[in-house]
């Protein structure tokens, strides 16, 4: 890709170079980070808007800040373009999330200046007073910690833990709240109106304002008059604030809202607050996809974006004219929709991915039994826990990897309490370029080992259908569907429903040499990988096993009496799923087969396309074929 000229990015490659350039040129720094941003992303797809939301930030941050001496966390990471541009990342960017390329999150394994690892919201907090408690024991009054946390990650409970322990800590923590008023779709609930009313309310501003002259001043002052007036400043601020300020009544001492698009007035807003020491909050507002039109105009499609003409923004990978199947959350969306109009007790759930999992479509039609409940994944699931205590039907849809945070109350809010709440958990499987911190690998794994738990996963879109239409029968108690991210196969998905009953699998094909069990949709490998194994001669059973719990005993005792060399196939963890479940079976049960788990195995696993990591996990057609041969070839010898 040609690539701009850039009089002064072409010249920086860590913040120290920035630190050379002068305050008058930040803003052209500024341009030309953002410019980079633009052509990297347009031929190299990744997430967009917020990147180009916090360029000033960014700039401002690494100009004043000792980084990484300095420790600065930014929570999901997904806004980090800016600083691993500015950060020795700048020539390797355009391996940006590509198999054996650099991570679309801060990664410590990646570089010392990300300070933590990231990808799921909402820890920023939490880790940066980790950080600066740790610097404070070691007497290191000179280190600095920011945590650069959105306005949609700031909605969790995490979040808030991480506030109220630093209210009795007086660790040096300065938490930067970048505002857009956006999550992925428009964020939502009490907090973003909070945001909001203090953005807008002008009494609030005028005192604000007053203050912050104040502090100008004192920061000019000798430290001991500072001491004093800073006492009185706080005592203002207390009389004025703290009843109106949720920050301030955590013991945060509340700075903003400053515009976030004004480097300037950002580096010296940023100088002015190491002067400080203690936890403090700087409210900055900032445009989710600032300099580019089309991105500021539709945040949500731009919060990451196919391939786009950089100039134009026109999308280049136009959806194909021919008839394509289905992504599976648009059946799950749509099926969704369609049992809602059936059974009035259904509500949907999600928390904060409603364009994402495609309730969306339900939230259109039906508002009021619709509900994005933000990034509270915990929430999200006791929510439908209470929603099912009384009668209602949640289909609660959630993202397999973040379902993880949520794991106690899928115990104790559903499973335990056995109400009946439908968990669809969407990107279950390796999820390809968002790396390790978004695979939904564990989530097979995790919930075999609950009581109550109905646990399923569809071949393939009629399947998934047919799966939501049992779930919501009567007294199903808790029951999981996990489905991948991405299409499946079949095109005529929208057949008339059939329940599938639980705990029963199917035979796809019968075979003499060797059986293959799979689960979910990544049995199409299977499918392919048989398909070539018949040609050289071999004869192979396949059966999908669509229910991991209560898993059909009567498939497996059938399979094991038949078969002795059995391959299990699942696009999930291989310690505790399918593979886990069918040798615990063989040998409750006395057979002596030998069964070859193929998934993921006990690794990390980092981004690349789903088929990359199926190949690196030797659980692709190719994978499967390389196994059963090897097993083959030794019951020839
Ligand atoms: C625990 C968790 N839930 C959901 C997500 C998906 N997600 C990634 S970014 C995002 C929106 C974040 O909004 P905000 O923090 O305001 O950042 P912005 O994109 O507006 O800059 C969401 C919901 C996630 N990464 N982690
Ligand atoms: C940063 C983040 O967590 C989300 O933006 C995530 O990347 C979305 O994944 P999908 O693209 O699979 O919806
Ligand atoms: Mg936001």
């Amino acid at each position: 890709m040609a690539k701009s000229e850039k009089e002064f990015l072409d010249k920086i490659n860590f913040p120290s170079d920035l630190k050379k350039v002068s305050e008058d040129d930040l803003i052209q720094v500024c341009e030309e980070l953002r410019q980079e941003i633009i052509e990297e992303v347009s031929c190299n797809p990744g997430h967009f808007g917020a990147s180009l939301g916090v360029v000033e930030l960014t700039v401002a941050l690494h100009y004043v800040l000792n980084t990484p001496y300095d420790n600065l966390i930014w929570d999901v990471g997904h806004q980090a373009y800016g600083h691993k541009i500015l950060t020795g990342r700048k020539d390797i960017f355009h391996t940006n999330r590509k198999y054996k390329g650099i991570s679309g999150f801060p990664n410590r394994n990646e570089s010392e200046y990300d300070a933590f690892t990231v990808g799921h919201s909402s820890t920023s907090i939490s880790a940066a007073l980790g950080m600066a408690t740790a610097a404070q024991l070691s007497g290191e009054t000179d280190r600095k910690t920011v945590a650069v946390i959105g306005d949609g990650s700031m909605t969790a409970g995490l979040a808030f833990e991480g506030l109220n322990n630093a209210a009795n800590n007086n660790a040096d923590l300065l938490v930067i709240l970048n505002d857009n008023n956006m999550a992925i779709d428009p964020n939502v609930g009490g907090l973003n109106n909070y945001l909001l009313d203090i953005t807008t309310s002008q009494t609030y501003n005028k005192v604000k304002n007053d203050i912050w002259r104040f502090l100008g001043k004192l920061n000019r002052l000798n430290p001991n008059t500072q001491k004093i007036f800073q006492k009185v400043e706080q005592g203002i601020k207390t009389i004025l604030l703290k009843q109106s300020n949720i920050f301030e009544a955590f013991n945060f001492r509340y700075f903003g809202p400053v515009d976030g698009h004004d480097v300037n007035h950002m580096v010296k807003v940023l100088s002015d607050l190491q002067k400080i020491s203690g936890p403090k909050l700087l409210h900055v507002i900032t445009k989710k996809g600032k300099g580019f039109k089309l991105a500021e105009q539709n945040q949500t499609y731009w919060h990451a974006p196919g391939m786009f003409d950089k100039v134009t923004g026109e999308i280049l990978q136009p959806e194909s004219t021919s008839p394509q199947a289905p992504k599976f959350q648009e059946v799950f969306g749509n099926t969704l929709v369609e049992l809602a109009e059936m059974n009035d007790k259904i509500v949907g759930i999600t928390p904060a991915m409603p364009t994402g999992s495609s309730l969306n479509i339900m939230m259109e039609k039906m508002p009021d039994r619709a509900f994005d409940v933000g990034i509270a994944e915990q929430h999200a699931v006791t929510f439908s826990g209470g929603l099912a205590a009384k009668g209602k039907l949640p289909f609660c849809a959630i993202y397999s990897s973040f379902m993880q945070r949520a794991y106690d109350q899928v115990i104790h809010d559903v499973a335990l309490q056995n109400v009946n709440v439908v968990f669809c958990l969407d990107r279950g499987g390796v999820v390809g370029a968002d790396g390790a911190t978004h695979h939904g690998v564990y989530d097979l794994a995790f919930f075999r080992c609950i009581p109550n738990m109905t646990i399923a996963s569809p071949l393939d879109a009629v399947e998934l259908r047919n799966l939501m239409f049992t779930a919501q029968q009567e007294n199903m108690g808790p029951f999981s569907i996990r489905y991948p991210r991405g299409k499946g196969r079949i095109l005529d998905w929208q057949k008339p429903f059939e329940i599938l009953p639980v705990g029963k699998g199917q035979k796809l094909k019968d075979g003499k040499d060797l059986a293959i069990l799979s689960i979910g949709a990544i049995g199409v490998e299977a499918v392919d990988a048989i398909e070539e194994l018949e040609k050289d001669g071999y004869s192979i059973a396949h059966y999908d096993m669509r229910y991991l719990k209560p898993i059909d005993t009567e498939l497996l005792h059938e399979v094991l009496g038949k078969h002795d060399q059995i391959i299990t196939l699942e696009d999930g963890c291989i310690i505790g799923g399918l593979g886990s479940a069918v040798i615990e079976f063989a040998n409750d049960n006395h057979y002596q087969a030998r069964v070859k788990r193929l998934g993921v195995p006990d690794k990390w696993v980092e981004q690349g396309t789903q088929q990359e990591l199926y190949r690196e996990c030797g659980y692709d057609k190719l994978g499967i074929i390389e196994s059963a041969t090897a097993i083959l070839a030794k019951t020839e010898g």
